[in-house]
């Protein structure tokens, strides 16, 4: 032994060191639980019929349209967090496209500007493509990333005018059958993925506010519906969710027992020029979508927490699901 090590040799531990504490670590039960095979079938019965949505969606691509009226409150805010993280952790890919309508109104009513809506789209001038922008990029989109990213560093935020995303095309409004001009209001007309693809493959879970250049470099405001419809299609989604404040498509609007569960493309395009304001974008993204390759679009209402995991993990679902027509659907089965 060397005089520089400064062991003794005949050291004793009197007092073993005390066993480390055990981590408050999933799978580790702390409490006695009560003999419930009832409460358990139940819970398996949830788990395993979950499964085959699993199978399904597993490595595929997941449109969520995150819609202003759907970020109510706190509560649902989080949940709606927590199931982008669930939807990834389960080798789902989110993608999250977000709009903000109300809140772009109330930003416009405190600058003093008025809103105005034609045909479910906001008529839009130069003074309010600049607060649209501002709404979407600088605070909804943000806010929607810090609560996903307090699960973990997931979420990146990117609008149409990033990397290429998005090319708009100004478009109209239709009003009793008739096109309606509504200033810079754009439809999506292409779709570069690489910026999508790209996070999608770092592990990232993309974000995407719905305002679009145009082939000039103008800025145009894009209803986020029909953003997350092309880029659904675009993607290969293997499905796209809307989220909102109705519990679905209502086939005799307002009354509340009309709620349609499913639609096929035939069906909704039939229906279409007979809807009301808010629910042409949507039903029209949907039909989009579905025409697109999407297999299902599905509308569910975003105030309920954790709406979204009802809709993908149970075959019941929730909501009004689009599938593709009878036709389209053979001819791609
Ligand atoms: N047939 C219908 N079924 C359901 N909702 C409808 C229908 N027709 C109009 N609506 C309206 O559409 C609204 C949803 O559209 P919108 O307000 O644009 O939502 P979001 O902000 O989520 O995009 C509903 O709150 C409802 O008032
Ligand atoms: C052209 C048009 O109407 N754009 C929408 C964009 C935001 C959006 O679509 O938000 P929601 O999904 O919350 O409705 C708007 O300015 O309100």
């Amino acid at each position: 032994m060397s005089q520089q090590d400064p062991t003794p040799p005949d050291v004793r531990i009197d007092e073993p060191a005390p066993p480390p504490r055990l981590p408050r670590t999933v799978g580790t039960r702390r409490v006695m639980r009560k003999n419930d095979p009832e409460g358990d079938a139940a819970k398996v019965a949830v788990l395993t019929g979950a499964l085959p949505w699993l199978k399904e969606f597993h490595g595929n691509v997941v449109v969520i349209k995150y819609g202003g009226h759907a970020m109510v409150d706190d509560e649902c805010r989080r949940a709606f967090a927590e199931d982008m993280v669930f939807l990834r952790t389960c080798g789902i890919l989110p993608v999250v496209v977000h709009g903000g309508g109300p809140q772009i109104s109330a930003m416009l009513a405190k600058l003093g500007i008025g809103s105005e809506f034609r045909g479910g789209l906001r008529v839009t001038t130069p003074e309010t493509i600049d607060v649209v922008r501002m709404v979407l990029t600088g605070q909804i989109g943000p806010d929607i990333v810090g609560l996903i990213n307090q699960h973990g560093p997931m979420a990146v935020h990117l609008s149409g005018e990033d990397g290429g995303l998005f090319t708009a095309q100004r478009t109209t409004a239709v009003v009793d059958g008739e096109p309606v001009d509504v200033g810079l209001v754009g439809d999506v007309v292409a779709v570069d993925t690489t910026p999508v693809t790209a996070l999608l493959e770092a592990g990232h879970i993309p974000v995407v506010a719905s305002v679009a250049p145009d082939a000039n470099g103008v800025v145009h405001n894009v209803n986020a519906d029909t953003a997350a419809a092309a880029l659904a299609a675009a993607l290969g989604a293997v499905k796209m969710v809307v989220l909102t404040d109705v519990e679905g498509l209502y086939a005799d609007w307002p009354d509340r027992d009309s709620l349609v569960q499913q639609i096929d493309a035939t069906e909704l395009a039939a229906i279409l020029p007979t809807l009301d304001a808010g629910m042409i974008p949507k039903m029209a993204a949907c039909l989009r979508a579905v025409e697109g390759g999407v297999k299902r679009a599905t509308v569910v209402d975003g105030r309920t927490p954790h709406a979204l995991l009802l809709e993908t993990f149970t075959t019941e679902g929730t909501g009004t699901m689009v599938v593709p027509a009878k036709d389209q659907k053979e001819g791609t089965a």
